[in-house]
């Protein structure tokens, strides 16, 4: 579908800030993605993680600082850029009466209305490892775990150029953000550009090719992985880990 088009990567923000009433929660914050990477965003709680993740959503216009899409310099994220990114948020936000299938298949219904397209539904499903048998029951039925496969198989149905994950490990089990990560890496190999928090610090280590650490709305430290020493990544990326505190998520 992207055909012709522009690339919407890379993503610039460039000293973007946000305050709600007096508190200020990002200031100054300035961050690249690019296509074919995965970042994490790593932080405490409240550092202001979810609220960068909206802003680059377009669910929320920064009070201040630039948002660059590619070529284009945006101000208001219009649905053309929207329908090219994908945004999972804590809450899976799926039609509980609906099977998975039905709510992948409605999802790629209202893309083709707009002459997109997706991935076949039972495809991607089965990628996040959904049993056969699920594909068909109501979601209201599933735990949280299969749910959260559910709403990450349809962010990733539409082949987004951007992907912003906000915590999807959360509720997964060991084999599934074992699933994750393999469709994190391969949507990064797609061409991808992936945003991802999360508490997992196992599988942050094993997926990221950069970390990002937000203090109280300021990205303090980033660190890449480089080509010829991964070793140095891995030392470097665990210092910026354990400024987050320990991995109290792992089994989550
Ligand atoms: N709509 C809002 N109105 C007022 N304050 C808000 C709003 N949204 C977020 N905040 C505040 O902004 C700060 C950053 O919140 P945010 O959710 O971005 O942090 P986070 O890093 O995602 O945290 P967590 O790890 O707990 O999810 C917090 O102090 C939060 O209370």
């Amino acid at each position: 579908m992207s055909g012709a088009r522009e690339p919407i990567t890379p993503i610039v923000l460039r000293s973007i800030s946000q305050r709600f009433g007096r508190k200020v929660v990002l200031r100054g914050v300035d961050l690249e993605l690019r296509a074919r990477s995965i970042t994490g965003l790593v932080g405490a709680n409240g550092a202001g993680k979810t609220t960068l993740f909206l802003i680059l959503a377009g669910l929320l216009q920064p009070d201040g600082g630039e948002r660059r899409y590619g070529e284009r310099v945006v101000g208001d994220i219009d649905l053309e850029l929207r329908a090219r990114l994908a945004y999972v948020a804590h809450a899976p936000q799926l039609y509980p009466g609906l099977g998975a299938r039905a709510n992948l298949e409605l999802f790629a219904e209202l893309r083709r209305a707009a002459g997109l397209s997706s991935r076949p539904a039972d495809d991607v499903l089965r990628g996040l490892g959904l049993p056969a048998d699920a594909l068909d029951r109501p979601v209201s039925t599933f735990s949280r775990g299969m749910a959260q496969r559910v709403a990450l198989a349809r962010a990733v149905a539409g082949d987004p150029e951007l992907l912003l994950l906000d915590e999807p490990f959360t509720a997964l089990d060991a084999r599934g953000r074992s699933q994750l990560a393999g469709a994190l890496l391969a949507e990064r190999d797609r061409g991808a550009a992936i945003l991802l928090s999360s508490h997992d610090q196992g599988t942050l280590l094993r997926v990221c090719d950069r970390l990002v650490l937000l203090e109280a709305g300021a990205i303090v430290r980033e660190v890449e992985r480089g080509g010829d020493d991964p070793a140095g990544f891995a030392a470097r990326a665990s210092e910026v880990l354990a400024a987050v505190g320990p991995d109290d998520h792992a089994a989550a």
